[in-house]
């Protein structure tokens, strides 16, 4: 099924590039801007992203089953995130070939045995495409970072995850592109229409559209919550506990005095919920010592909610530093939020931290 995917990907992707026709109907200061600087990229981008979201639906709905999920059968997963990964790196080369890509996989697993059921399922092309994402990163220079599957846990569970796209110039995120197949629409409606699609390019503002394939959703932009005071915040966290201290994060919220339950949802759909209002804050405190980030699990969205009024740091109130390579070895968890009330977390953030000493 990926091979025939991929196939049809590398007969079509001559790509008309039908998103470049696309202008996002704000202003027209917007619209020259947006032709401007990284018109092409952003193009590409969205549509690598809507063509690997795609992917990730077809593999969702041809190999989740009831039987997978009880054994705890990872390969649909595998297949979806190897596939993704395959298509975006497949898109961009044929862009810009000379531009590396950071990518979370590699085709490692599906070497020697014990890949063999999973190797028959992808041709060499496939692999080609994989391991162009297998670039260091650094302060210098461009190029991009994907998180094919982000959220993987939410995929298998048929909840949140995202597909997720960023270039990095000179260490820091000039495009990020994140999207969301099962994320509401529109949020007043949680029970409608699925598939929302967020981009933003520095300093052109951040914007939503529908997750389709046509290239020609119209784009609206999106703003950060204009809530004053913390305690009318709602605040998003990770669904798995070994991604974020749960009991930390309750301990913020209650010295911010929030009352509402926290959000949980797997992947970057918290920094679209934040960057749209859905949500004042996501908190990610970390629960390890040892754990680093990485790179393509932030870098779409701390553009997004930079683009949409709000601010991202590590718990220390530190920019995220994309500029060191793979990781984001300089910072510590990952706190976002309305610019408003951004101060006042993170202090919250360090007094909580302070009392757990
Ligand atoms: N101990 C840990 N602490 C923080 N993040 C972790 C972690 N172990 C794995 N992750 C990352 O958390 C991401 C999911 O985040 P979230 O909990 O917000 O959905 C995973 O992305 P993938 O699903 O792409 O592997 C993975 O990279
Ligand atoms: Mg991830
Ligand atoms: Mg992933
Ligand atoms: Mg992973």
């Amino acid at each position: 099924m990926l091979a025939r995917a991929v196939r049809s990907l590398a007969t079509s992707t001559t790509i008309t590039l039908r998103s470049l026709n696309y202008r996002p109907l704000t202003s027209a200061r917007n619209i020259s801007t947006h032709l401007a600087y990284l018109a092409k990229e952003r193009a590409v981008a969205i549509e690598a992203v809507e063509r690997a979201s795609q992917v990730c639906q077809a593999v969702f709905k041809r190999l989740i089953t009831a039987e997978t999920l009880t054994k705890k059968d990872k390969s649909p997963v595998t297949v979806a995130d190897f596939g993704a990964q395959a298509v975006v790196n497949h898109i961009l080369e044929q862009h810009f070939p000379d531009d590396p890509v950071v990518g979370e996989e590699d085709s490692k697993d599906l070497q020697g045995e014990d890949g063999r059921v999973l190797r028959e399922k992808v041709t060499e092309l496939i692999l080609r495409a994989i391991d162009r994402g297998q670039y260091a990163g650094g302060p210098q220079g461009r190029h991009w970072t994907l998180d094919p599957i982000d959220g993987t846990k939410g995929f298998l569970r048929g909840e949140q995850f995202a597909v997720c796209l960023a270039l990095i110039i000179d260490g820091q995120v000039h495009l990020g592109v994140v999207g969301c197949p099962n994320l509401p629409y529109d949020m007043s409606n949680p029970d409608g229409e699925r598939g929302v699609l967020m981009v933003a390019v520095k300093g052109q503002g951040a914007f939503q559209r529908r997750l389709s394939t046509d290239g020609i959703e119209r784009e609206t932009p999106v703003h950060v919550s204009s809530v004053q005071s913390t305690s009318d915040a709602v605040f998003c966290e990770s669904v798995e506990a070994q991604h974020s201290d749960h009991s930390s994060n309750a301990n913020i919220a209650r010295l911010l005095g929030i009352t509402k339950p926290s959000v949980r949802m797997d992947s970057q759909c918290k920094y679209a919920s934040v960057a749209r209002g859905d949500a004042e804050i996501y908190l990610r405190l970390p629960v390890s010592e040892t754990y680093v980030e990485k790179i393509w699990d932030h870098a779409s969205g701390n553009i997004i909610i930079h683009e949409a009024g709000g601010r991202v740091s590590d718990i220390n109130g530190k920019p995220l530093d994309f500029s060191i390579g793979r990781t984001l070895s300089a910072n510590k968890g990952v706190v976002a939020a309305s610019a408003k009330i951004f101060d006042e977390v993170i202090s919250a953030v360090q007094t909580t931290l302070a009392n757990a000493k």
